[in-house]
């Protein structure tokens, strides 16, 4: 639904997205994560028709941004990362103002705007002035905004950033509920524990290039310490997947046919060298057993050191709500 084909953007000498490669499903809740300067904002710029590329291409569907950018506007509702509110406008006007701007029917503004209001929680600040409302509100009529001509995607530019962990909370849930409506969101942020939660895939974007991409389940585990290992036998495996799943150290499988399966390893080395004897105890001809995927473990352990700092955000505003 989102995809992006060796993109490019130089300010000047300067390359802030080299040759970069997305691929984002329908229906499906995409996290693009990064440092800050990492080059999400530039990305997504791009997609969201604001900013030229230098070159490659980049598509919403089967509308291309350059070529046809009338088209991904209307595919797309985009939150960018800092966005201003007109004061002298109420919740509803300012919600009508923007359904009106984006070409919404005018008997549907009012039930439009009543759906997302609810949705977002602001039903009881619908004639407070939008400069009165706290930073979470403001963000989530941000979000209630860009799906005010209900686009089938969504670009989201660190939408959680600035807000208390209760706004956070309330945020995460929202965007939940924006994927059970089947919507295709690319969200990005610089705290992967907050994405985790939300998301079918991470892609993680390094110096302006996506150093890895995986889904949730394999980016949560290896932030857990979890190793993502390819296991191949010789010959017949029979049954291999299934010794492999009831094995203890064994959290997940990936992939398997009969010779090869990929799977999360909680153990450390010296389980591995014990996970192997009994392998071949079996009667496996083991052909490898080695870790895939290595590039990405630094990454995440160094994208995971917030991660302590906003569970006990999180911990501690459970406890408030
Ligand atoms: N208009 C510009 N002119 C020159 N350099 C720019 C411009 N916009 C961004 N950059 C640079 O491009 C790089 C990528 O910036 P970008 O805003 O895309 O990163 P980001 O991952 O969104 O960061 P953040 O999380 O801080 O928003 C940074 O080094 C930034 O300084």
């Amino acid at each position: 639904m989102i995809r992006t084909e060796n993109l490019c953007k130089r300010y000047g000498k300067f390359e802030a997205v080299h040759d970069l490669n997305l691929d984002v499903r329908p229906g499906t809740v995409f996290g693009f994560i990064g440092e800050n300067g990492a080059g999400k904002t530039t990305t997504l710029s791009i997609l969201a028709t604001l900013m030229l590329p230098t070159s490659g291409r980049a598509f919403v569907g089967t509308a291309e941004v350059t070529s046809d950018p009338a088209m991904v506007r209307r595919l797309i509702g985009y939150m960018p990362d800092v966005f201003g509110v007109y004061d002298d406008l109420t919740v509803r006007e300012y919600l009508g103002f923007y359904g009106t701007a984006y070409g919404v029917a005018n008997t549907l503004l009012e039930p439009r705007t009543q759906e997302l209001l609810h949705m977002v929680s602001l039903e009881d600040r619908s004639d407070a002035y939008v400069n009165a409302l706290s930073r979470g509100m403001q963000q989530r009529l941000g979000l209630a905004r860009c799906l005010m001509h209900d686009p089938p995607v969504l670009i989201l530019d660190e939408p959680a950033s600035g807000l208390d962990p209760r706004s956070r909370i309330e945020m995460r849930e929202i965007i939940k509920g924006l994927r059970e409506r089947g919507k295709t969101v690319l969200i990005s942020s610089h705290i992967l524990p907050e994405l985790a939660d939300m998301c079918d895939e991470i892609g993680i974007i390094k110096s302006g290039q996506l150093v890895a991409c995986a889904s949730v389940e394999v980016v949560t585990a290896r932030a857990n310490g979890q190793r993502q290992m390819c296991l191949e036998v010789l010959g017949e495996g029979q049954l291999l997947a299934h010794f492999v799943r009831r094995h203890e150290w064994v959290t997940d499988i990936l992939s398997s046919d009969d010779c090869k399966v990929e799977l999360l390893f909680a153990g450390g080395d010296q389980e591995q060298v014990e996970f192997v004897r009994e392998l071949l105890q079996a009667g496996y001809h083991l052909k490898s057993f080695h870790e895939v995927g290595g590039s990405l473990e630094d990454l995440f352990l160094h994208l995971t050191k917030d991660e302590e700092r906003v569970d006990q955000q999180t911990a501690a505003s459970k406890q408030m709500l």
